[in-house]
């Protein structure tokens, strides 16, 4: 198979419980619940997104013929051989796109794999660490993994839904936007009251970082 991917970036995790381990972002190209046009949004599944995930013109973006080539290109973003490499897996929607060849071409390379995902499509086996991310009109598949990382508030789809849910971690991420600082103080204020729930905000956003 065939992979499109936007960009290809070595960064930090800004966000949830792996926040500040270094790690190579691999975004690949569409996602199914929004077209990533500008004229959609307002008519999409998912209308909050702050990525542009559209085409293969971003930075180390491109088409991959194979498995083999795309696993190469992350594999040399990595700086340090004594260290596995961490590839976060994300989009657009990754599940889209993310299959077994792909996995064991990055295995074979010593990479751990990470995956952010809307929770609508199936985990492929062999993710080393799975962030599911419900959005509000969607029917949440994905019921299980490493964390649960909601973006907050979205009113069809308060955080109560998924307690219970088979997750190691839970976080609330203020929803960025026309009011991230009134959604920070929302999600702490929920996260104290439940305290189930952890608050995440997006580091990379505020250090100015990709
Ligand atoms: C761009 S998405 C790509 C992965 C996948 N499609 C998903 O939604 O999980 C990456 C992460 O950013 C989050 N996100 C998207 N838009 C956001 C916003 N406006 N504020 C906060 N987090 C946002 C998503 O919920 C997800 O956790
Ligand atoms: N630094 C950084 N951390 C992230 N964690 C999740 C991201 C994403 O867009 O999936 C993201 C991102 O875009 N940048
Ligand atoms: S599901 Fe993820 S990539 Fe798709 S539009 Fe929503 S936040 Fe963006
Ligand atoms: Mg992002």
């Amino acid at each position: 198979m065939s992979y499109s991917v936007k960009e290809i970036f070595y960064t930090l995790q800004g966000e949830g419980a792996q926040a500040g381990r270094p790690a190579v972002f691999c975004r690949f190209a569409g996602c199914n619940l929004w077209s990533g046009r500008e004229a959609d949004r307002a008519g999409a599944i998912c209308r909050f997104c702050d990525t542009d995930f559209r085409g293969t013109d971003g930075e180390g973006g491109g088409r991959f013929e194979d498995a083999e080539l795309l696993a190469e290109r992350i594999r040399a973003l990595w700086p340090d051989d004594s260290v596995a490499p961490y590839v976060v897996c994300t989009g657009g929607e990754p599940l889209l796109q993310l299959d077994s060849a792909l996995i064991q071409a990055l295995h074979a390379r010593g990479c751990l794999i990470a995956v952010e995902t809307n929770g609508t499509l199936p985990v492929p086996s062999g993710i080393d660490w799975v962030c599911v991310s419900p959005k509000a009109g969607t029917e949440l598949r994905v019921r299980s993994g490493n964390e649960l990382k909601l973006v907050y508030p979205q009113p069809e789809a308060p955080p109560e839904c998924f307690d219970g849910l088979a997750f190691e971690q839970f976080f609330l991420q203020p929803m960025d936007g026309s009011d991230v600082s009134g959604n920070t103080e929302a999600a702490l204020m929920y996260c104290k009251s439940h305290p189930h729930w952890r608050l995440t905000v997006q580091m990379h956003k505020l250090i100015g970082i990709p």
